[in-house]
């Protein structure tokens, strides 16, 4: 049984040689949604990117995540991911998980697209004869044929993400992770992208997609989840927190505009 539990779950990211003085801290305190906080060593600040998420997810249910840019989406779903381990907190995340973000994490430059899928079919929790068992369906999902045989520094940035997709998509997983569209290359592999992909989604029992989409949020997520600075300002049916998010979208775009 898939089932997700975050307790005061924090992620705090530090950025390094930032020298943040004056105007160029108080211009990167404006850019970023997280929080900044100054250390005493003035080479490094440290962004809360999440901030103490308390989350309980159940089998069944499909999460929609919303927020301005930086309001700490991505860094939720590394933390589901299992990528992000928080920096204070608790998160216990049971089932396998197959992220969508960071696609060709786990990837080498230098192995042959053969090695990549297994090296990658491993970093998703597979064991190695696991991951091999993926060979046949990536071989055909990817139509990369001969080019499987070499490094995949030789890869077209198109070819690379054919690849990571379809090594992705090819394991079963209890939890899915989504951030917005994903551009997979032409129109005819983005068109089979979408059917294998919404496949991996119907089966899996439990989804979390970040989007900026309302629309994709409404149409695939029950429940939403809406943060700012790090904090999930909103937590309910899609249609209450969507409602409430872009109104006030609205009311902020009118005051900027008055
Ligand atoms: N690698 C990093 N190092 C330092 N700070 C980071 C890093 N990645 C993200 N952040 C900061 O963490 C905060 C949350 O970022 P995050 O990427 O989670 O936001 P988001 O909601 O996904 O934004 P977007 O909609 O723009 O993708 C932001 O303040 C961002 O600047």
């Amino acid at each position: 049984m898939a089932q997700v539990t975050l307790k005061n779950a924090s992620v705090e990211l530090a950025i390094y040689n930032s020298r943040g003085r004056g105007l160029k801290n108080e211009i990167l305190r404006r850019a970023v949604g997280g929080s900044l906080e100054d250390t005493r060593d003035r080479s490094v600040t440290v962004v809360h990117a999440l901030d103490a998420i308390n989350l309980e997810v159940s089998s069944g249910e499909r999460i929609g995540l919303i927020g301005h840019n930086g309001a700490g989406k991505t860094t939720l779903l590394r933390v589901l991911g299992r990528i992000y381990p928080p920096t204070s907190g608790e998160a216990t995340i049971t089932g396998r998980v197959s992220s969508l973000i960071d696609l060709s994490m786990g990837m080498d430059s230098e192995s042959t697209g053969y090695e990549n899928i297994v090296l990658r079919g491993v970093m998703l929790g597979l064991t190695r004869t696991q991951a091999r068992a993926l060979i046949p369906d990536v071989e055909e999902f990817s139509e990369l044929g001969e080019y499987l045989n070499l490094p995949v520094r030789a890869y077209s940035s198109g070819m690379l993400l054919r690849l990571a997709f379809a090594v992705s998509t090819a394991v079963r997983p209890d939890i899915v992770i989504l951030d917005e569209v994903i551009g997979v290359g032409d129109a005819s592999f983005a068109q089979r992208a979408e059917q294998r992909l919404h496949g991996m989604i119907d089966k899996a029992e439990i989804m979390f997609l970040a989007s900026h989409a309302n629309n994709s949020i409404r149409r695939f997520c029950q429940r939403t989840l809406w943060l700012a600075g790090g904090k999930i300002v909103m937590d309910g049916p899609t249609d209450e927190v969507m409602d409430k998010y872009e109104s006030a979208n609205a009311a902020a775009a009118q005051e900027q505009a008055g």
